[in-house]
């Protein structure tokens, strides 16, 4: 008999998105102001998609001191901002309002007309920042990308590396509308507090395969769950 030992999680359950995006809400803020107590700045990571824009709300709504926070994105679709499908629009709509206004945001997009050309600018940003980051947090598409490690992707091997040491690079995949920009595995695992958010009965389905025995090309969020040292943080709302 062959014993298949599933990839450790936690997981914080709700019925409710928007009790979701209050309690994360809350748990981010309090460890931004840590940070900010301890270094005087906090650097956080978010996603983009559709899943954050509750989470957003939430978070715009409190005050963990934003003047101190600098903002930026776990990866960005190769749009320029005004773009319907810019992670950065999203950011800027939903998150940089009210109290949070007065964070600074750091983009992943770079106006080059070349991909990579704009990782390499968007890395030495990164780089310059208080790192590592205090707060990252993650989204999952169904078919287990996570930031924007796809399925197929040209440079995935590159990016889930445990060893790469630029910070952000270029994707392209068949799965992705667009060219992406990406942090790589090791700022994301490096982060003080790392949290997949997902939501709906399709994705927790995807993520407990991605538990399963298989290789993280397939399913890119199981060189997440195999690379972060405690088991990874898992928000849920049905
Ligand atoms: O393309 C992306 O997709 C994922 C998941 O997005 P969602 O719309 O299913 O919430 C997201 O985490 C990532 O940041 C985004 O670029």
């Amino acid at each position: 008999m062959t014993e298949s030992k599933a990839r450790p999680i936690t997981l914080q359950e709700f019925d409710d998105r928007a009790a979701l995006a209050e309690a994360l809400a809350e748990r981010i803020c309090e460890t931004l102001e840590r940070a900010i107590a301890e270094k005087g700045e906090a650097v956080m990571a978010v996603s983009g998609g559709s899943t954050p824009k509750l989470l957003f709300e939430a978070l715009s709504k409190r005050n963990p001191g934003w003047v101190n926070v600098t903002v930026s994105l776990v990866d960005e679709r190769f749009v320029p901002p005004e773009d319907e499908r810019s992670n950065q629009r999203l950011v800027s709509t939903y998150l940089l309002k009210d109290a949070a206004a007065e964070a600074t945001f750091v983009p992943l997009y770079q106006h080059v007309d070349d991909v990579d050309a704009a990782a390499a600018l968007a890395s030495g940003k990164i780089d310059t920042l208080a790192l590592p980051f205090d707060v990252a947090i993650l989204g999952m598409g169904t078919d287990g990308h996570t930031a924007s490690f796809f399925p197929g992707g040209d440079n995935l091997e590159a990016a889930t590396d445990p060893g790469e040491r630029r910070s952000v690079l270029a994707m392209h995949a068949g799965g992705a509308e667009e060219p992406r920009l990406t942090l790589t595995l090791p700022q994301l695992v490096a982060s003080t507090m790392l949290v997949l958010h997902i939501e709906g009965g399709n994705k927790r389905e995807a993520l407990d395969r991605a538990r399963e025995p298989g290789p993280a090309s397939e399913m890119p969020i199981r060189s997440i769950l195999d690379a972060v040292e405690r088991p990874l943080e898992v928000y849920w709302a049905a």
